[in-house]
This record gives structure tokens, sequence and C-alpha cells, in this order.
């Protein structure tokens, strides 16, 4: 079973094993969610070298000193025996470990994603059928365009200043409510009123 939670990745660290396209794919969504990566491989594509400061390239064969202190383990090589040594490291120090395309070396499983800004979509479906996952996304994609990026930023920005202005749950989860599904230059002129009669 695998439970939905969303990981605060913020300064922790992360490391990946493997430079190839699988580890890049992987990298390449860690550092779309903002996360700072260190990679270890017997040697990298060209353009994981070039993704700037967010990932660290340490060209080695793989070492349990690499992981010490890691927050989460991506496993991306070739060689089975090094991903199945990589998850048993993970196991002893207590590390979430995932091992791409192995779920029974995974204690977390990638999703297929959107983000939105700070509004993110996340479909798993256990491992049975990625392709499925992947399709759901493609149509949360059409009906949750660009502009939610804005207007998650405005619903949060009135939901605190509902929060102080209303104390009473029940009336303030009423207001809320009204106001998801407003367009973008509605919340922005709510925004607009609310702080100026606030200030
Ligand atoms: C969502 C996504 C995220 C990502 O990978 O970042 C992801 N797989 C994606 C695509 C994809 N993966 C595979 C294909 C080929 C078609 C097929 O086989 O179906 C395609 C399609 C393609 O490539 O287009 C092959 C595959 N995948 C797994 C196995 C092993 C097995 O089933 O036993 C095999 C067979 C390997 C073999 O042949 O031996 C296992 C896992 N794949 C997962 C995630 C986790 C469960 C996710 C869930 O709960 O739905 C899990 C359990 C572990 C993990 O890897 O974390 C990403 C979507 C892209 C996106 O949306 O960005
Ligand atoms: N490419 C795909 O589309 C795909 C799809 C599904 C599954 N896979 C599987 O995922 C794995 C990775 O795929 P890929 O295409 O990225 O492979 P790849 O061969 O391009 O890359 C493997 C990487 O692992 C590194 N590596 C090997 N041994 C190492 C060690 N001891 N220490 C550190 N690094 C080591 C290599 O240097 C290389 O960078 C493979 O097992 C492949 O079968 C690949």
């Amino acid at each position: 079973m695998y439970l939905p939670v969303m990981l605060n990745t913020e300064g922790k660290k992360i490391v990946v094993i493997g430079g190839g396209s699988v580890a890049l794919e992987k990298i390449q969504k860690l550092i779309n969610f903002d996360a700072r990566v260190e990679a270890v491989s017997l040697n990298f594509l060209p353009s994981l070298l070039e993704m700037g400061p967010k990932v660290q390239c340490r060209v080695s064969p793989y070492h349990k000193d690499h992981i010490t202190n890691a927050f989460l383990v991506i496993s991306a090589t070739n060689d089975a025996l090094v991903n199945r040594q990589v998850y048993e490291d993970c196991r002893a120090l207590h590390i979430l470990c995932n091992v791409v395309d192995q779920p029974d070396l995974c204690d977390v499983v990638f999703t297929s994603a959107l983000k939105r800004g700070q509004l993110i979509f996340s479909v798993s479906t256990s491992g049975q059928s990625p392709i499925l996952g992947q399709k759901i996304i493609g149509k949360l994609k059409e009906e949750y365009d660009e502009s939610w990026e804005e207007k998650i930023k405005l619903l949060g920005a009135i939901r605190t200043i509902f929060k102080e202005m209303e104390r009473d749950s029940v009336k303030r989860n009423k207001m809320l409510r009204a106001i998801i599904y407003k367009d973008t230059e509605t919340l922005r002129r709510i925004l607009e009123k609310l702080t100026i009669n606030g200030g």
C-alpha cells in the first residue's frame, strides 16, 4: 500500500546513483520541484553535467558513504547488483529509497505529476499502470491550464486574510468555498478590496 503524501525536500540531501537517461529524467523531476541533487555515477550524460548549481555530479563508483545523511536516494544504474546494494544500504541507514522500475526495492515510488505553481496533481496507480497515470495527468493539464499558477497564489493570499477576518470556521469555510472557481480577474479584485479594507 502507498500513502499519498507531499515530501518537503527543501534543504535536504537527495542522492541519485546513475547518470544515464533514466537518472536524467528523475533529476529533471527533482529540479522541477526545487530539490538539490547530488548525483554519483561512473559516467554522466553531458546534459546532466550542465544542469547548474542544483545538481552536483560526482564521477565515482557507488559507495555507501555517498548516501550518508541523505533524505532520499534514487538508484538508476544499469547494474542490478548495485541497485540492490543501494536499497540494502538505505535500509540499514533508515533512508528512503527508490530503485527505478523496481517496486520491490522502493519505499517511495514516483508518480505522474502536474505542477501549476503551488497547485500540484500527483497520480499513482500503485504500480499497476504508469501509462494510465500519465494519461490522467494529460487530461488535467487541459482542464487546469497555466492560469492556475496565479489563481492558486491569489486563493492562498485571500485565505490568509479570511483566516484573520473570520474566526468562525463554518462561516470561513463557506466564504472559501464561494471563491475557488472564480476567474483570475475576479480573484484579483477580491484580494485588492480585502487588502485596501484591511490596511
Ligand atoms: C509515473 C512514472 C514516474 C517516473 O518514472 O518518474 C512511473 N513510471 C513512469 C513511466 C513508465 N514506466 C514504465 C513504462 C513502460 C510501460 C510499462 O511497463 O507500463 C512507462 C511509460 C513510459 O516510459 O512512457 C515501466 C515500468 N515502471 C515500473 C515498472 C516495474 C513493474 O511494473 O514491476 C516498469 C516495467 C519495467 C520493465 O519493463 O522491466 C514501476 C514504477 N513506475 C513508476 C512510476 C512507479 C509506479 C507509478 C504508479 O503508481 O503509477 C513504479 C512502481 C516505481 C518507480 O519507478 O518509481 C512514469 C510516468 C511518466 C510521467 O508521468 O512523467
Ligand atoms: N532507458 C529507458 O528508457 C529505461 C526504461 C526502463 C528501464 N530502464 C532501466 O533503468 C536502468 C537505467 O537506464 P538508463 O537508460 O539510464 O541506463 P544507462 O546505461 O544509460 O545508465 C546507467 C548509469 O549507471 C551508471 N552506473 C553503472 N554502475 C555504476 C556504479 N557501480 N556506480 C555508479 N554508477 C553506476 C553508469 O555509469 C550509467 O551512467 C537500466 O537498468 C535500464 O534497464 C531503462
